[in-house]
């Protein structure tokens, strides 16, 4: 019994370091804000506590969300990871079949084809059945800022399809007002020859400043899965957000932007400890 449980617990720390290696890489390739806590006593790193809590909502989302037969909505980012590694483990458990995975990115696609879950297409599925996704920040309506990681236009279009669309986050990203915690700007997606009108036209008409998002192990820009270009809208002051969107998205050049605003119909909010709160937007 003491065996068995010392492997339960092994393997458990095993599949916590392959998510944070992953995470660490994902951070490092995308965003290049790395964050952990410092060494153990044996040398080795200690788990990052927000990769414990965004592991903890991804897990408890998929338990509560996903049914078989259903097509999937498959977000981008690290926290997406668990929610497949926790589909994975159904699945095998015989638990969870027949469903169809709809991939928000290349990443999010990989990540499909590497556990052998079905892929599948908008054009073959144009309705989806539940989408899940990873967010940067998280407000009392559950608006959203998303694309830190450089993929939202195709998480939005996904999440649109979605007949229930579902958010994971550790629970640092909870917030009374989006750009508390999230200090790099609302990701916006650009098409490459207007990027520069564009940024002259947000902090013209919107305030605030926009900064082309640039690569780190490539010269130049970072270029979208959609072959486009990322600006970052740091903003002032507390903005009107359906208001503010409307107007982004009426700027000729603008593709997509990183808010997703009353589209989540619950958030999962996860602690380092694994403890796991649901919100509902305010109001409903
Ligand atoms: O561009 C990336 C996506 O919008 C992610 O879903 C978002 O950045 C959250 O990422 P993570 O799950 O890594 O915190």
């Amino acid at each position: 019994m003491c065996a068995k449980l010392t492997l339960i617990f092994n393997r458990q720390v095993a599949v916590l370091r392959t998510l944070e290696r992953l995470h660490r890489h994902f951070r490092t390739c995308c965003k290049n804000d790395v964050v952990m806590s410092g060494k153990g006593g044996d040398g080795e790193k200690i788990i990052d506590p927000a990769l414990a809590g965004k592991r903890a909502a991804a897990r408890r989302a998929v338990e509560e969300h996903i049914r078989s037969n259903q097509v999937v909505g498959i977000g981008s980012g690290t926290t997406i990871i668990s929610a497949v590694e926790r589909m994975v483990e159904l699945v095998e458990a015989r638990s969870l079949n027949n469903i169809v995975c709809i991939p928000t990115s290349f990443q999010a696609r990989q990540l499909i084809i590497e556990n052998k879950l079905p892929l599948g297409t908008l054009e073959q599925y144009p309705e989806v059945d539940v989408a899940l996704d990873g967010a940067d920040e998280v407000d009392a309506d559950l608006n959203l800022i998303k694309g830190g990681g450089g993929c939202l236009t195709q998480e939005k279009i996904i999440a649109s399809c979605a007949k229930e669309f579902f958010v994971m986050a550790d629970d640092r990203k909870i917030t009374d007002a989006l750009g508390t915690y999230w200090k790099k700007g609302v990701p916006i997606e650009v098409v490459p020859m207007a990027y520069r009108p564009v940024q002259l036209k947000i902090q013209k008409h919107l305030g605030g400043v926009v900064e082309l998002r640039m690569a780190h192990k490539k010269a130049g820009p970072i270029v979208t899965d959609n072959g486009n270009f990322l600006i970052d809208w740091c903003f002032d002051g507390t903005p009107d957000w359906l208001e503010v969107d409307r107007k982004l998205q009426c700027i000729p050049g603008v593709l997509e932007t990183g808010l997703f605003l009353k589209m989540a119909q619950k958030a999962y909010f996860g602690t380092p400890e694994g403890n796991v709160t649901v919100r509902v937007p305010r109001n409903t």
